[in-house]
């Protein structure tokens, strides 16, 4: 007989939901694991049985599901707890402007046979173990690309990046003309399709960081800063501003590492330092020509060449001109003699004509279909069945069956532009959190600290892109404390009343926001959890939903690991006392927190407290300007040296 699940965890040490409710947490759970054979009803009561996990991603797990009373796991869940911003902005995303129709109206329009844009089958929200988590249901599709990259050593074949660079366009096409850019394309969220034709196309997922892109002037939004995947975030999101040539730009970083060829700032391990890949990125595409003669000695791959030329002219509210673009990579194909139809082919030839650098060295053969043998064979005949109820008092209030007035879907209309403000991320608290995708070994164990950082209010005009190194290569240069810019004094934790950049009429003059000191604190997480430089990952620096809540406690050992001189001031916030069995343990010579509720203290401080006492459920670390900080750490004038951070959620 299926069964509600609605038990709590026992043990649980939770933090009171009305306490944690009224302010942000800062952590963000994974969400609770989901057996197989759970059942799960969206709003309109459809049901979905769980099937196995088929990946998951910086918040949540992706769970393959079918229909209750069908055989096929032909979709899949994706659940995360509510607080989680990415998954609620995603869903908003599809509900409103990627419903079924909308994509088949556009593919009628421009005589597409498939476009790889992805749409929702349902969603809602259920209570697992005592926690409230929010659920999308999609079409599930085949193996992600970034698979076929690693088999063959970093590099997929010249013909299908032109192939995939289309498809890519189609999609970008498709989503900008409702207002949004997607900010976040990388090969581990491009999927091949499924079944019949499926490997001919391929799918943009993860729609997290979707944004409105701007259409009027450029205004850098230091809460935004820095979103994306640190490789490929373009120029304009290190900023913090949405364009849709930023979206293309992302795609040409793609495309060059497709290729086989080390981006400069990887290759210079620049990723740790968000302005110094910023900076890179900005002499990159101040003279793509000569930047690419290097990093393609062999021979610069004309269509790479003409379409990151077109992409670093464009304004930054320019709508781009997709046909051509797309021209670039068809006429490429052409000249190579490769169709651009049937199944992607991300086998290597020995032949193969890449103009890149780095040797082939292709290990085992890379499938061009989706992979999905194992998932076909799962059945419905799970005995282990739960079920949870869609939430009654869901706060999403969003069915996606609910009736909603047509849209045009080539341009947003000023009324659907009026809609979209209502889910635009920034009108909503900004809540500063990181993306970590979870380690194999305990995928549940992560969690995202922030780092405060003193008032964004103290930011100094930004540098303009003429002081910038000639060379992608050239290390940024350190400023002063006193001459950070607002990047680098960019916090990972702020409120909602974080105000506006003082700087506003930037037009479309792109500004490198000073040098590359700021925030250059890592932290290390044990066991593999970082603050920054987290390469491939994703990286949103707010968060939309208003409340997040966690019961859960977490246990912290704090060790920083703080490059350069810097003084940090790392501010704990005790939530409940627990019994000593769980409580924070101080570890080697690190400096254990667990001091008084609220204080904010450096990390001597925090050790002669009580230490081991009492569990923490939120940090605040902030770097102060040298000997102007308030705290004894920085009186002392040391750098208080102290390790690494652990961040352990206890197991109930
Ligand atoms: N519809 C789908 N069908 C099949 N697999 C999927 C689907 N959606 C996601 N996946 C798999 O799950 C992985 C994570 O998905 P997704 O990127 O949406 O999660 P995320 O939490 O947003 O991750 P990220 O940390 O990259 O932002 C993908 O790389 C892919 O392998």
């Amino acid at each position: 007989m299926p069964r509600a699940v609605k038990t709590k965890a026992p043990g649980a040490a939770a933090v009171p939901a009305k306490k944690a409710a009224g302010k942000k947490s800062k952590l963000y759970a994974m969400p609770e694991k989901l057996k197989e054979g759970t059942v799960l009803t969206d709003l309109i009561k459809g049901q979905w049985r769980i099937g196995a996990s088929i990946g998951i991603g910086g918040f949540g797990e992706i769970y393959a599901a079918c229909r209750v009373g069908e055989k096929n796991y032909d979709a899949v869940v994706k659940c995360e707890p509510h607080g989680n911003g990415p998954l609620f902005v995603e869903m908003h995303f599809y509900l409103r402007n990627a419903k079924l129709d909308d994509i088949k109206e556009f593919k009628q329009k421009h005589g597409l046979k498939s476009l790889g844009m992805p749409y929702i089958l349902a969603n809602g929200s259920a209570d697992i173990n005592g926690i409230k988590h929010r659920f999308i249901v999609m079409p599930r599709y085949g193996s992600d690309i970034s698979k076929f990259y690693v088999e063959n050593g970093k590099r997929l074949p010249e013909g299908t990046v032109y192939r995939l660079a289309i498809q890519m366009l189609d999609v970008y096409e498709f989503m900008h003309s409702t207002g949004y850019v997607h900010a976040d394309l990388k090969a581990a969220n491009i999927l091949l399709g499924t079944g019949k034709g499926g490997g001919a196309q391929a799918y943009l997922v993860d729609f997290g960081l979707a944004s409105h892109y701007v259409t009027g002037e450029f205004k850098p939004d230091p809460k935004k800063m820095h979103n994306g995947t640190i490789e490929y975030t373009s120029r304009d999101a290190h900023m913090g501003v949405a364009t849709r040539r930023a979206d293309l730009e992302i795609l040409g970083y793609n495309l060059i590492e497709w290729l086989g060829v080390e981006l400069p700032w990887v290759k210079e391990k620049l990723l740790a330092v968000p302005t110094k890949v910023q900076k890179a990125k900005e002499s990159f595409m101040l003279d793509v020509s000569s930047v690419l003669k290097s990093l393609f000695p062999k021979g610069v791959p004309a269509a790479i060449a003409d379409y990151l030329k077109y992409v670093s002219k464009l304004a930054h509210n320019e709508a781009p001109d997709y046909g051509k673009c797309r021209n670039i990579f068809l006429n490429a194909l052409k000249q190579m003699k490769i169709s651009n139809a049937g199944d992607l082919e991300f086998k290597l030839k020995p032949t193969s004509s890449n103009n890149n650098s780095s040797p082939e060295k292709s290990k085992g053969a890379a499938a061009s279909k989706g992979g999905r043998s194992k998932a076909a064979a799962l059945t419905a005949d799970s005995s282990v069945e739960e079920v949870i109820e869609a939430s009654d008092e869901d706060d999403d209030g969003d069915n996606m069956f609910e009736p909603e007035p047509r849209k045009k879907p080539a341009k947003p209309s000023p009324a659907i532009r009026a809609k979209q403000k209502k889910i635009s991320p920034t009108r909503r608290p900004a809540i500063k959190v990181e993306r970590m995708k979870p380690s194999p070994t305990s995928p549940r164990k992560r969690q995202a600290v922030h780092i405060a950082s003193p008032s964004p209010r103290k930011r100094l005009p930004a540098v303009s892109p003429g002081v910038s190194s000639p060379s992608p290569r050239k290390r940024a240069s350190v400023a002063s404390p006193s001459q950070r810019s607002p990047t680098q004094k960019r916090s990972r934790t702020n409120g909602p009343s974080t105000p506006k950049p003082t700087s506003s009429a930037l037009s479309d003059k792109r500004q490198t926001p000073g040098t590359a000191n700021g925030l250059n604190a890592k932290i290390n997480f044990s066991p593999s959890v970082s603050v920054r430089g987290r390469p491939g990952k994703t990286v949103v620096n707010d968060d939309l939903t208003p409340n997040p809540r966690s019961n859960k406690t977490y246990e912290f050992n704090f060790e920083l690991d703080v490059s350069m001189d810097a003084n940090v001031i790392v501010n704990v916030k005790r939530k409940k006392k627990v019994p000593p069995t769980t409580t924070a343990k101080s570890q080697g010579s690190s400096g254990s927190i667990g001091g008084g509720s609220g204080d904010a203290r450096t990390p001597k401080h925090a050790a002669a407290s009580n230490e081991g006492d009492t569990p923490v459920t939120r940090v605040n670390l902030r770097k102060v300007d040298g000997e102007t900080g308030t705290s004894a750490s920085s009186s002392s004038g040391r750098s208080p040296r102290t390790p690494a951070v652990t961040v352990r959620k206890y197991k109930h």
